[in-house]
């Protein structure tokens, strides 16, 4: 039938082609032009055939999606057929025009957590003090106010956050904001909101307003079904948690957007990370943070976890360089939108023994939390990011007896400061 539809010189194209697998370049050049053929169909015989109807919007956007090697910005969104909520149909995307060399103006949502200010100082350094903005909806400590901008913003509040990006003409998008496994198991109604619908909002905003976007992912998005030993980026996602649910449904949609709309989206799976100067906010891998903390000051810690339990783990400094590092990545060199990274993996064993080396008197006890040791029993041991490593260079600085080393200088300064005063 679509052949009578066809103009003449296309007649004899060979459609079986379509399913012949092994022959990419005939393949890629069948996919390609098949949504082609259905775009040409007048539209007054497309509107008298459902089938036809309903395939002529893939077409158009399967010819402009960043997998043909088109902008999306090619073609006008109304042809994309449906949209998302906040995106007029006649939105041709606002794609600002900025080439690498450019000024960012960057908006971090969530950034009161373990890992947004040390984000905001890190990034500060690369685009200026008050090119980066710092966003929760916690009141700020008077040390991070003063370090630079600081703004009040509600991820499920969707006006608020289009007017912050409007107003300051924001470009790049860090979207930490979240609930974490162990405190999302004991509230899933609001992690399922904060981590699901702020989600949407935060694509919705980005997708309008030509944002590149980041959005982390997690070990935790893995389940007891995927390959933990070691993980690779592509496998079966079956978590068990509202966290790592929530996190899959990121990947997802964040890739969808991608070829759906030509959102700039970039997501790295974080491994549990450990920083010094900032507190976990209520996770899995937070004994790996608390250990550091207690041995300085008390000589002694509990830990919540099994002592085999292996888990991967990085020290923030690496994290965030790899974040930077992602969302500077030319478009070209990134096969995918999705990338795990990592850097060590340890067991609370492994890691009290390395302590120890440095504090003898440390005493380490086992008291296990059973949501947390089921979480962590379902994560991966091991994380393969040999992608991240291929297509943009990814390395780690930091192993097991440099972390170690690092966090306990920090700590020993710190109780030293607090000894003198
Ligand atoms: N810390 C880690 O080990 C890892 C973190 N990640 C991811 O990195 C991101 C940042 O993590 P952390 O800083 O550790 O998280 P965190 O739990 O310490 O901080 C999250 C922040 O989100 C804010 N928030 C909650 N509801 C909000 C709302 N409605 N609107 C705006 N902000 C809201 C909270 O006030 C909090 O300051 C998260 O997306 C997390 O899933 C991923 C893997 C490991
Ligand atoms: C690994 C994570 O995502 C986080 N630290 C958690 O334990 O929930």
């Amino acid at each position: 039938m679509l052949s009578l539809l066809v103009p003449r010189p296309w007649r004899s194209y060979n459609f079986a082609s379509v399913s012949h697998v092994g022959n990419q370049d005939e393949m890629s050049r069948s996919r390609s032009f098949l949504p082609y053929l259905l775009t040409l169909v007048p539209r007054r015989v497309t509107e008298s055939m459902p089938v036809v109807r309903m395939l002529r919007p893939v077409a158009c956007w399967m010819l402009q999606s960043p997998a043909c090697g088109c902008r999306a910005s090619v073609l006008p969104s109304r042809l994309l057929g449906t949209s998302p909520r906040q995106i007029p149909m006649d939105a041709n995307f606002h794609s600002t025009s900025f080439s690498e060399a450019d000024q960012q103006r960057v908006l971090i949502t969530g950034g009161l957590g373990q890992l947004g200010v040390g984000l905001a100082s890190f990034l500060r350094k690369r685009f200026g003090k008050d090119n980066v903005i710092l966003s929760d909806i916690r009141k700020p400590p008077e040390h991070v106010f003063l370090s630079g901008p600081f703004i009040y913003s509600d991820i499920l509040d969707y006006k608020n956050l289009r007017e912050i990006v409007v107003n300051n003409r924001i470009t790049w998008l860090f979207h930490y904001s979240a609930l974490l496994s162990a405190v999302g198991e004991a509230n899933v109604s609001l992690a399922r909101a904060v981590n699901i619908t702020g989600l949407h909002n935060v694509l919705d905003v980005a997708a309008e307003h030509g944002l590149r976007l980041f959005v982390p992912s997690t070990i935790g998005a893995f389940g007891p079904t995927s390959p933990r030993n070691p993980t690779p980026d592509l496998c079966i996602q079956r978590p068990r948690t509202i966290y790592g649910v929530s996190k899959v449904h990121a990947e997802l949609m964040g890739e969808y957007y991608y070829y759906r709309y030509g959102l700039d989206f970039r997501c790295l799976r974080y491994p549990g990370i450990i920083s010094a100067d900032s507190q976990p906010g209520g996770g899995t891998t937070d004994y790996a943070v608390q250990i550091f903390h207690e041995a300085v000051k008390n000589g002694r810690f509990e830990c919540n976890l099994r002592p085999d339990t292996r888990l991967p783990m990085m020290y923030i400094h690496d994290c965030l360089r790899a974040t930077l590092e992602v969302m500077e990545a030319p478009a070209e060199s990134l096969s995918m939108r999705t990338y795990n990274i990592s850097a060590m993996s340890f067991t609370p064993a492994e890691l009290a023994q390395e302590v120890l080396k440095h504090i003898p008197e440390l005493q380490v006890t086992y008291n296990v939390d059973p949501v947390r040791q089921a979480i962590a029993d379902s994560w991966p041991m091991n994380f393969d990011d040999s992608n991240a490593r291929k297509d943009w260079g990814w390395k780690h600085d930091f192993d097991l007896p440099e972390l170690v080393t690092t966090m306990l200088n920090f700590h020993g300064s710190e109780s030293r400061v607090a000894q003198a005063n």
